[in-house]
């Protein structure tokens, strides 16, 4: 065996032949010589290997930011790599629910295209010095590797990368899990600290489970859909990919139960924004930063979030106190509760919504909900805002038929009749309904429950009545108060008016 001394010995000597011919062959032969050595050697490789090979790191730039090319050849890949390759790295995603198995370093995919044959290659490139690394990636620079012949350059870089990319994000979109963030209260955000906290979002609303009048939820649903496909549209009309919507309506009558539908319709994730934990607009706009494309951002009850009506003339009464507040302990313990208290401003709502951070990321959903859409001011909800109000209200006979369905599984009833009629009458909530809906014992059947639902439907009608029986009788006796009151007032004229003649009688008798 060689040892160590031997082993450099002959290297060394290896590599002052090899640099010996160099010299001889820069000396000897001149530079034209040279470079037409060197195009016919290409020409003799390009003839004896007509392929052309493309490699994509799985690391670009600074080395740290992994590339999304990468990660959408990955899983475009998948497929084949599950079907051809023999060694397979699993990763598990969707709560152990879904597992992706990708090719390992070294192994080889064919894929076809249009009948083009083509190689894809796992990679890996290992780092030819021992360094202790303060980076963790450093030893983990995987790429994949294109082969195709050359014949097929131009279909291959012009359409079928393109088409790789698409279906890769295509299918990482499709089997990401979604997240639901909430923001956290803010305690000095650490630079590890995210700003969100996330959980698994699994919510079971759909659009099928979602009672509402048919039209109007297909109306939604075309409105996502165009909204999802418009990017270029977006682009090319200078707005920023984004769009509001703003759901009102009475509470049990189903706004988060959409907000969920929604997110899984378009499987983004739900950014739910506390607004009162939110101390001011700086930090707004840093959690508006830190949210991710491809998912909605909502703020529930905003009447409640935030005095949006009474601010400026909050803001007015609170410069008239500080003039009257001499007491320095007053004015700290003041202080104090002013930091607790959220600072944010509807200007700074409105800029969060379309200033000029709303832009970056693109395609975002905005989504308000508010039992009381009258209380708010008109500049949050105009178009370009909320460019959508969707009502949700009371059940009707359409969407109690799709409660019926995800309740009791069942299309039709003797009961229908009755129970659309009683529902055109008075007002309940889709809540009300399907919580009557429910069987509460094993075994209640259809009929049961719609009897109950009859019932609850008939309790609400004589509430109703009751109360609108009380509030008329409520009104009639202001009324009559107001009535007594102004002939009170008249009478009172009258006798003054009276008392004026005698006393100017009076004087004029004295
Ligand atoms: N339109 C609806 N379709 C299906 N289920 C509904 C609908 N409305 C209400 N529900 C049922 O009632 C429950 C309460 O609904 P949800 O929380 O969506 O109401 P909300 O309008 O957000 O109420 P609030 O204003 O009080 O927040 C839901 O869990 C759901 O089971
Ligand atoms: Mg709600």
């Amino acid at each position: 065996m060689m040892g160590k001394g031997e082993l450099w010995g002959s290297l060394g000597s290896a590599m002052a032949s090899i640099m010996f011919v160099w010299a001889m062959y820069q000396n000897y032969f001149p530079h034209e010589l040279r470079s037409q050595i060197r195009r016919r050697l290409e020409k003799l490789r390009s003839f004896l290997y007509p392929y052309i090979q493309i490699t994509f790191p799985e690391f670009q730039g600074d080395g740290f930011e992994r590339s999304k090319a990468f990660v959408a050849i990955e899983r475009y890949l998948d497929k084949s790599s599950s079907k051809q390759a023999k060694r397979l790295r699993a990763k598990i995603v969707q709560d152990c629910e879904l597992i992706i198995l990708s090719m390992q370093e070294s192994e080889e995919v064919t894929d076809e295209y249009q009948g083009i044959k083509l190689w894809w290659a796992c990679g890996k490139n290992t780092p030819d010095r021992q360094s202790i690394s303060y980076y963790p990636r450093e030893d983990e620079k995987r790429y994949f590797k294109l082969t195709f012949h050359k014949k097929y350059r131009e279909i291959i870089t012009n359409t079928y990368l393109k088409h790789v990319l698409n279906q890769g994000k295509a299918i990482t979109i499709n089997d990401r899990q979604r997240k639901l963030h909430t923001n956290n209260k803010n305690e000095g955000y650490s630079y590890r600290r995210s700003m969100w906290s996330s959980v698994v979002f699994e919510h079971p609303s759909t659009f099928d489970t979602l009672a509402m009048e048919p039209n109007k939820k297909q109306e939604i649903i075309d409105d996502l859909i165009t909204f999802s496909k418009a990017k270029d549209y977006y682009a090319r009309i200078g707005k920023a990919w984004k769009r509001g919507y703003l759901l009102y309506g009475p509470p049990g009558t189903g706004k988060s139960s959409m907000i969920a539908a929604m997110a899984n319709f378009m499987k983004y994730d739900v950014y739910d924004l506390e607004l009162t934990s939110v101390k001011d607009n700086t930090e707004l706009r840093k959690l508006l930063i830190d949210t991710s494309s491809k998912s909605i951002i909502v703020i529930e009850d905003i009447d409640c979030s935030l005095d949006l009506t009474g601010q400026r003339e909050k803001q007015k009464e609170e410069k008239e106190d500080e003039k009257d507040e001499k007491d320095p302990v007053k004015q700290e313990i003041k202080k104090m509760e002013e930091k607790k208290s959220s600072q944010v401003t509807l200007s700074g709502l409105l800029n969060f919504i379309d200033g000029l951070w709303s832009s970056c990321g693109g395609e975002r959903l905005f989504v308000f909900t508010t039992n009381y859409v009258e209380k708010l001011d008109p500049a949050l909800i105009r178009t370009g805002r909320m460019d959508k109000h969707i009502e949700l209200s009371y059940c009707k006979f359409d969407a109690f038929k799709v409660l019926a369905k995800n309740y009791l599984n069942i299309e039709s009833h003797d009961l229908y009749f009755n129970i659309g009629r009683l529902l055109d009458e008075t007002n309940m909530t889709p809540a009300d309904v399907a919580e009557n809906l429910m069987p509460k014992a094993s075994g209640e059947d259809a009929d049961i429950c719609l009897e109950r639902v009859i019932k609850a439907i008939e309790k609400a009608k004589e509430d109703a009545k009751l109360k609108a029986e009380e509030e008329a009788k409520a009104k009639a006796a202001e009324e009559e108060k107001a009535r007594a009151e102004r002939a009170e007032e008249k009478q009172k004229k009258k006798d003054d008016q009276c008392n004026g003649v005698v006393k100017e009688n009076g004087e004029i008798a004295s």
